[in-house]
């Protein structure tokens, strides 16, 4: 478990970004060690069961990730991951169990129900639009925030003028703090594999997520974009003090990122805790990470099904 309390200064050569705000208070019970900004709230997964005709891919999982911290989810292939993150954003439905952010029952609500509460997702294989510049990109990040209708826009009043302004504003600010500024005029999708992770990022960032679930995020990354991508993930929860649900198969980015780990295995939670705890866990060895546990403490890059 990380030390704590964790200081929020934006990473080197960032602007601040401001924090995300909205209706729910950390819950009174959400004691930790990671100070949480003020309206994000806690979120509650409990007993959380899907089935696909006769296959059980979640079974009874429970598991809270606290105002602020960054919570992975790891497993083996098929453990149930994926699953997790397409009923928390609302793609699957629950068969049964309750996913709770802050005040609100999440299970039953479509996708951009859960967007509107603050919940913003990046996905395991890029879904950027092909031709749209970053700028655009991360302008599509903005929708669910401009309140300008579609005349005034058509129109062009000074209003929407205003808005679009300081939308644009807002993406370039985002833009610095992921290190996008750059490309701000490329095509996203001519931009090498890594940066568009960042895009997809970027794009989500610009929706001011109270929480934010990251699929991947370093997958197919060369080790130097591994460890910048890495890097931001831990300046975006320290600075702004979002919660992250984070899926990732890279232990070594899981180990170095992660305040509380939930380990699946065929859709049942086997374990969860700090990362530390979690990779000395002999079922999580035993079901994850490989045959043997490793010597020196830390976590194998191998096991059951993984890539
Ligand atoms: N839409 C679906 N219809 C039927 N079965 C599904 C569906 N989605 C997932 N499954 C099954 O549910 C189980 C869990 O799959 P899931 O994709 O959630 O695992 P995962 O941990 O994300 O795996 P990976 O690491 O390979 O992405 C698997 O057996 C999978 O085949």
């Amino acid at each position: 478990m990380r030390g704590a309390p964790r200081s929020r200064r934006p990473p080197p050569g960032s602007r601040c970004p401001e924090p995300p705000s909205g209706p729910d208070g950390p819950a009174a019970d959400a004691a930790g060690p990671v100070p949480a900004a003020p309206g994000v709230p806690e979120l509650r997964v409990t007993g959380l069961t899907v089935r696909f005709a006769g296959l059980t891919a979640l079974d009874d999982v429970s598991f809270t990730v606290r105002p602020g911290s960054v919570h992975a989810v790891i497993g083996p292939n098929g453990a149930g991951k994926s699953t997790c993150f397409n009923v928390l954003s609302g793609v699957y439905r629950a068969t049964s169990g309750s996913v709770r952010l802050g005040g609100h029952e999440l299970t039953g609500l479509p996708p951009h129900r859960i967007a509107g509460l603050g919940v913003a997702r990046t996905f395991q294989n890029l879904a950027l639009p092909p031709y749209a510049t970053v700028s655009d990109t991360l302008m599509l990040g903005r929708h669910r925030l401009t309140r300008a209708g579609f005349l005034a826009a058509g129109l062009r009043l000074p209003s929407a003028a205003r808005e679009e302004a300081r939308h644009g504003a807002r993406v370039r600010e985002i833009a610095a703090f992921t290190g996008l500024e750059p490309y701000l005029d490329h095509p996203a999708g001519a931009l090498p594999y890594g940066l568009q992770k960042l895009v997809e990022l970027g794009r989500a960032l610009c929706t001011e997520p109270r929480l934010l679930l990251l699929d991947e995020p370093v997958a197919g990354m060369t080790s130097a974009a591994r460890r910048r991508t890495a890097a931001l993930v831990a300046g975006i929860r320290d600075s702004l003090g979002i919660s992250i649900v984070l899926v990732e198969h890279d232990m070594g980015v899981v180990m170095r990122l992660a305040d509380e780990v939930t380990v699946l295995d065929f859709g049942r939670r086997i374990a969860g805790g700090a990362p530390e705890a979690v990779q000395r866990d002999p079922e999580v060895v035993r079901a994850y990470l490989g045959e043997a546990a490793p010597e020196d403490g830390g976590a194998p890059a191998a096991g059951r099904g993984h890539r």
